[in-house]
C-alpha cells in the first residue's frame, strides 16, 4: 500500500542549550494512504508536533518527512504554502472559519487562496456530504458548533487533498455532536478514498480510527489496530497518561 506520509528519524527540538526541549525523538513511521490513523499519548508526549511536522506545517531539527513522493525537508516556505494549500486539509478544535464569509465561500477559500478553479458538481457533492446543502449561504455565527466543523471538514476536502490532519476536531463539541463529526471523518475514508490523520485526548475518538499511534515522551511506543475505546483507554492508563 502507498503511504501517504513517511517520516524518517524525525527529530524536533524546540529553543537551545539547556532549555532545550526534545518534541520528537528519531520517529520513523509510515501511514498509509485512505486510512484513519490517530494519535494519542500524554500531554507533552509531542502529538501537535508529529501533527505539525507531517503536515509541512514546522520543520523537523533532522529527519525527513515525505507527503506522498514529495520530501517536504527540501522546500522552502513558499513552496510549503502552496503545498499545504493545495495538498493538506486541516480541521482543527477551534474551527477557524471567517466570520464574515459564507459557507460557500469559507469552504472554497482554499481554492481562492491558490487560484483553482472551483469545481461545481465536485463542490456540491462535497456540501452534500456533510450535510450543508441548505447552509450554503449562512454565515458561521448562524450555524451550531456541529455544523461549523462540518464547514471546516467540506474545506479541508475541497482541494481533494492528500491527507485530512484534524488537531483536536472533536475538542471543542458535546458527545452527541461529536459523534456525528466523527462518523463523517470515518465516511470520508471509507466513502471518499480519504486519508485522515487525527489528533485526539479521548478514547472514544480514537476509536473511529483504523490505527491509533501512541506517542510517549516524543516517541512512538505503541500501536493499534481495529482499536475499541477500551483498548485505547487501557493503553493511555499504561503509559500513565491518567495519574
Ligand atoms: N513552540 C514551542 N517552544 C518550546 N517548547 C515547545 C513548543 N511547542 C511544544 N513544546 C514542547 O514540546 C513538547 C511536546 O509538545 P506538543 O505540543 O507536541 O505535545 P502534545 O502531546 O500535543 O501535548 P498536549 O496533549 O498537551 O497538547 C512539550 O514538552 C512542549 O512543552
Amino acid at each position: 500500500m502507498e503511504d501517504a506520509v513517511r517520516m524518517e528519524t524525525v527529530s524536533k527540538v524546540y529553543g537551545r542549550g539547556r532549555g532545550a526541549v526534545a518534541a520528537l525523538r528519531e520517529v520513523t513511521t509510515a501511514i498509509p494512504r485512505g486510512r484513519f490513523t490517530a494519535v494519542m499519548g500524554p500531554s507533552g508526549s509531542g502529538k501537535s508536533t508529529f501533527l505539525h511536522c507531517a503536515a509541512g506545517l514546522d520543520t523537523p531539527t533532522a529527519g525527513t518527512v515525505r507527503l506522498g513522493d514529495t520530501e517536504l525537508s527540501a522546500m522552502n516556505e513558499t513552496k510549503l504554502t502552496e503545498l499545504r494549500r493545495r495538498r493538506v486539509g486541516f480541521v482543527f478544535q477551534a474551527f477557524n472559519l471567517v466570520p464574515s464569509l459564507t459557507v460557500e465561500q469559507n469552504i472554497t477559500l482554499p481554492l481562492r487562496l491558490s487560484r483553482t478553479r472551483v469545481d461545481k458538481a465536485w463542490l456540491a457533492e462535497v456540501v452534500a456530504r456533510v450535510g450543508l446543502a441548505d447552509r450554503t449561504g449562512h454565515r458561521p455565527a448562524q450555524l451550531s458548533g456541529g455544523q461549523q466543523q462540518r464547514v471546516a471538514i467540506a474545506r479541508a476536502l475541497v482541494t481533494r487533498p492528500d491527507v485530512v490532519f484534524g488537531d483536536e476536531p472533536t475538542g471543542a463539541l458535546d458527545t452527541m455532536t461529536a459523534r456525528d463529526v466523527l462518523t463523517l471523518l470515518r465516511e470520508t475514508v471509507d466513502g471518499m478514498d480519504q486519508t485522515v490523520v487525527m489528533v485526539t485526548h479521548d478514547p472514544v475518538a480514537a476509536s473511529y480510527a483504523d490505527t491509533v499511534l501512541f506517542l510517549a515522551d516524543g516517541q512512538i511506543v505503541d500501536w493499534l489496530d481495529a482499536p475499541s475505546s477500551d483498548a485505547v483507554a487501557a493503553r493511555m492508563t499504561r503509559l500513565g497518561a491518567w495519574k
